[in-house]
């Protein structure tokens, strides 16, 4: 098994960094890294280490700024990765933090991090115990943040 990491320079934190300490701790598969500047790179990184790294599933990490046009690009940048995942037939994980979902700096730092592990173990389960995320299914899981719970009545 193999797994991409593709990240950017963009981002304020090094996520690329976090989710191969994280994926370390829960699988042995081999790893393939690739950083380009920005999220709109991420798709054509991510398409390469599918078919040119032979990688069964990649982690997509970036991070949109706050200003409009960061966010334009963050929506053009998923339609990408969506379309990889489509053409390729496999999975590529979008871990996106938006700069202004955090308050300070301190919580930006922290969110990059924490989001990124979190999606790096969801990674490692789809790859290797699928049924353990249907066990999650409904539970209102969140990445970063606090999860939401499952709805009651
Ligand atoms: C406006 C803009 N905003 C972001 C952003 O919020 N986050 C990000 O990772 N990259 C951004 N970029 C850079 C593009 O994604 C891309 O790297 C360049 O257009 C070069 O292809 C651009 C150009």
């Amino acid at each position: 098994m193999i797994i991409g990491v593709a990240d950017t320079t963009f981002a304020r934190a090094n996520m690329g960094a976090f989710a191969i300490d994280e994926l370390k701790r829960h699988t042995s598969a081999r790893i393939v890294r690739v950083t380009v500047p920005g999220v709109k790179d991420l798709p054509v990184a991510a398409k390469k280490l599918i078919e040119e790294e032979k990688c069964d599933i990649v982690m997509a990490l970036g991070m949109p700024g706050g200003k409009d046009q960061d966010k334009v690009c963050a929506h053009e940048a998923s339609q990408g990765i969506m379309m990889a995942q489509l053409m390729t037939n496999r999975h590529i994980i979008e871990v996106f933090v938006h700069e202004d979902e955090a308050k300070d700096d301190a919580e930006l730092a922290w969110l990059l991090e924490q989001r990124t592990r979190e999606h790096a173990v969801n990674v490692v389960l789809m790859l290797t115990r699928p049924q353990e995320m249907t066990k999650l299914a409904g539970t209102g899981q969140r990445q970063g943040f606090d999860d939401a719970g499952p709805a009651r009545r």
